[in-house]
């Protein structure tokens, strides 16, 4: 059997402010397998960093054990280092240099020769495709070619485990697209495991295999998006009307006895009817509603979203508190 790329263990993190106990991270259980390409999602403050930063031995655990690649976060750091990749919230290459210079000389600190840290930047160049700039000064290369170069510094001693902090964060939407793709890429030829953590819903559900929802320092759902979805959100037909009247008389009428079982609330001019298998029932119910000379402005019916999971599960709309960051 082999062993897990990550395993966490009540993995706990504190921080003392001002005499005041902060719990950033709250004893997580992790498991990733290798070659798994893995999202951390959770509102600002939830804990992704500091779980992060405790994986890629930046920070010690307050309570409970990591092993990482195969070593322990506090008794094995260099082990770890050796094996990991980390590429945090706007770090990386510097400005003063040519992003090639860059790369060899971060090859060179992780004690490659300089032929092979030569060959292993070239090799990087081309995948990330950054042929036509490696030779530019960093400083002059726009948000998402930096950031691809920041994940060929990170990519440089081929680690098995590659840990992306926020990737995508201030790129403009091609740009992320982009990046994504380089992402699935670097999975697909090298087999490289992947942790990402990401504010942007559209982007876990898009690129990961398994989210890992967090709140509170704490896990609150671990699956695929797919099966996130189907397990705690359900699909949703939203009937528009003129009037506020003629949606509170819609909701009690019978013609709704089609979507029976649904959770049906009106809100202003609108009915929300949330339910599984959407499509086929909003069909029938549009027949029934136009049987009964039940006229509307407007349907949508709408699959739902890793926010719906959010808010089912916590409340609260990861969309609202992340809005500030998505912009
Ligand atoms: N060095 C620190 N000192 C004190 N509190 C900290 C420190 N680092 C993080 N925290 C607190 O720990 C909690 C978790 O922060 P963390 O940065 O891990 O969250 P996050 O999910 O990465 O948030 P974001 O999406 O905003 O980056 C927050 O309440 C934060 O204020």
């Amino acid at each position: 059997m082999t062993e897990p790329m990550i395993h966490t263990n009540g993995l706990t993190r504190h921080f003392v402010v001002k005499n005041e106990t902060v719990t950033a991270v709250a004893g997580l259980d992790l498991h990733v397998e290798p070659g798994e390409l893995v999202a951390l999602l959770g509102p600002n403050g939830a804990g992704k960093s500091t779980t992060l930063r405790m994986l890629t031995t930046l920070l010690a655990p307050t309570s409970g054990t990591a092993r990482v690649a195969g070593y322990d976060v506090v008794t094995h750091q260099r082990g770890v280092r050796s094996r990991i990749g980390y590429i945090g919230q706007g770090n990386g290459a510097g400005h003063s240099q040519h992003g090639r210079d860059e790369l060899v000389g971060q090859g060179r600190a992780y004690g490659m020769t300089k032929a092979t840290a030569k060959a292993r930047a070239d090799e990087l160049i081309e995948s990330l495709d950054l042929a036509a700039v490696a030779d530019r000064m960093v400083s002059s290369l726009s948000g998402g070619q930096r950031r691809r170069l920041d994940i060929a510094m990170g990519l440089i001693h081929s680690p098995a485990l590659l840990f992306l902090d926020e990737p995508s964060t201030g790129l403009d939407p091609q740009n992320r697209a982009n990046l994504q793709d380089h992402i699935r890429r670097l999975r697909a030829e090298h087999g490289t495991t992947i942790v990402l953590t990401t504010h942007y819903l559209d982007e876990a559900d898009q690129l990961a295999e398994r989210v890992i929802v967090i709140d509170h320092g704490k896990l609150i759902a671990d699956d695929t998006p797919a099966r996130l979805k189907a397990e705690h959100a359900r699909d949703r037909i939203t009937l528009t009307f003129d009037t506020a009247g003629q949606a509170a008389e819609i909701v009690r009428h019978p013609a709704l006895g089609i979507v029976a079982g649904a959770d049906i609330r009106q809100a202003g001019t609108t009915v929300v009817i949330d339910l599984d298998g959407a499509a086929r029932l909003a069909q029938k119910l549009l027949r029934a509603l136009d049987d009964a000379l039940i006229e509307l402005a407007r349907v949508e019916v709408t699959q739902p979203t890793l926010d719906d999971v959010f808010l089912n599960l916590t409340g609260r709309s990861l969309r609202d508190e992340t809005q500030g960051a998505s912009k």
